[in-house]
C-alpha cells in the first residue's frame, strides 16, 4: 500500500454552481471542509463563461478561509474543457476537479495540461469516477499521477449509466462504490462519497452519511448548506470512538512488548492500535480546525 499523506479533514465537500453568486457568497460562512465551484452540470450552457469568471475570482479573492477551494471544470471533449482548465490552472485553486475521468491516460493528459497551463504546485487533481468504465479502471486511475490526490464519486451519473434506480441503501451502486474504495485504499488516495439529491429528506441523508462512513469514505460531497452539519458530525469520530481509541492505546502501552492484550474483554493486536491511532489523529485534526 502507498503511504497516505497527512490527514486533512474532508468530511463535508459542498458543490455550488459557479453561476450562483449568492451561493458563492454564502459559502464563505459555512462550516464546510471544502468547496467545489461547479462549471459543469449545475451551470447552463449560456452561463458557462460567467461561471468560469466567478469561480476564478472566488479563488483569487482569498475570502474562503480554511476551506479547501476547488473548481470543477467541464469534462474532456466538451467545448468548454480546455478554456476551463487553463483558467482554473491560472487561478491556482487547491484542486481542479475533473468529471467523468475514465482512464489512467486521461489522468496523465490532465496533469500535463495543468502543468502546461502553469498550475502552481499546490493545485492538485481530483478525479471524478462516475461511469462503469471508470469503476473498472479505478486502481489505474488512482495510481496514474501523484498530483491526483482525491477520487470523487459521481453517483448520479453512475446510476444513469447503469440504468439503476436511486433506492435507500444504494444496493445498485454498491459494486461500483466498493471497487473505487478498494482502489483508493490500495493507492493511498482520499475518496469522497457522492451527493444525496433530496435536500428536504434529512433522515434519508443522515442514513446515507452513516452508510458512507461505514463503507470507509473519507467524507461526502453535498449540494445544500442544510446537509453540512450532519455530514461533519457523521464523518468525525464520536466521543465514544475517541474514548475507546485512547483506552486501546493505554492498554497496549501497559502490555509493553506483548503481541496481544485485551481491552474491555476484546483482543487487541497491533492492527487495532493502528486503527486507534488513526481515529485519534482524525479527531485531533478536526479539533484543530
Ligand atoms: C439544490 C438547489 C438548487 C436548491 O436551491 P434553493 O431552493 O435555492 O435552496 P434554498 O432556498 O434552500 O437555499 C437556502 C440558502 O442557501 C443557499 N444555497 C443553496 N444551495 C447552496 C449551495 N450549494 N452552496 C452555497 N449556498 C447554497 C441559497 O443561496 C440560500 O441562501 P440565502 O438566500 O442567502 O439564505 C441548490 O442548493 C443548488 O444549486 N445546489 C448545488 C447544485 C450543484 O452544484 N450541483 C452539481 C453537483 S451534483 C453532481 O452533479 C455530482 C456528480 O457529478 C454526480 O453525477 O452525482
Ligand atoms: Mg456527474
Amino acid at each position: 500500500m502507498t503511504a497516505t499523506t497527512a490527514y486533512r479533514p474532508r468530511r463535508s465537500v459542498l458543490y455550488m454552481p459557479g453561476s450562483n453568486e449568492r451561493a458563492l457568497e454564502k459559502a464563505k460562512t459555512l462550516p464546510v471542509d471544502a468547496l467545489i465551484l461547479d462549471l459543469e452540470d449545475a451551470v447552463a450552457p449560456d452561463a458557462k463563461e460567467q461561471a468560469r469568471e466567478n469561480a476564478c475570482a472566488a479563488v483569487r479573492s482569498g475570502d474562503y478561509g480554511r476551506r479547501e477551494l476547488t473548481i470543477r471544470v467541464n469534462g474532456i471533449g466538451t467545448q468548454w474543457h480546455e478554456d476551463d482548465l487553463a483558467a482554473a490552472a491560472a487561478a491556482g485553486p487547491d484542486a481542479v476537479v475533473v468529471p467523468k475521468v475514465s482512464s489512467a491516460a486521461e489522468v496523465r493528459q490532465l496533469v500535463a495540461a495543468l502543468e502546461a497551463a502553469g498550475a502552481p504546485e499546490h493545485t492538485k487533481l481530483w478525479a471524478m469516477v462516475e461511469t462503469p468504465v471508470a469503476m473498472l479502471h479505478c486502481e489505474e486511475i488512482a495510481a496514474a499521477s501523484e498530483r491526483l490526490t482525491v477520487l470523487v464519486m459521481g453517483t448520479n451519473d453512475l446510476a444513469k449509466e447503469l440504468h439503476a434506480e436511486h433506492v435507500p441503501g444504494r444496493a445498485p451502486l454498491l459494486t461500483g462504490l466498493g471497487l473505487c474504495l478498494l482502489a483508493a485504499r490500495a493507492t493511498g488516495t482520499v475518496i469522497l462519497d457522492g451527493v444525496f439529491n433530496d435536500v428536504k429528506d434529512a433522515e434519508g441523508f443522515a442514513a446515507e452519511c452513516l452508510q458512507g462512513r461505514q463503507l470507509g469514505f473519507d467524507g461526502k460531497t453535498l449540494i445544500h448548506p442544510g446537509q453540512v452539519e450532519t455530514c461533519n458530525a457523521t464523518f468525525a469520530p464520536s466521543e465514544a470512538q475517541v474514548e475507546e481509541a485512547r483506552g486501546i492505546l493505554a492498554a497496549w502501552e501497559q502490555g509493553a512488548g506483548a503481541g496481544v492484550v485485551t481491552y474491555n474483554g476484546r483482543m487487541i493486536e497491533n492492527l487495532h492500535v493502528e486503527t486507534a491511532q488513526r481515529v485519534l489523529s482524525t479527531h485531533e485534526a478536526i479539533a484543530g480546525l
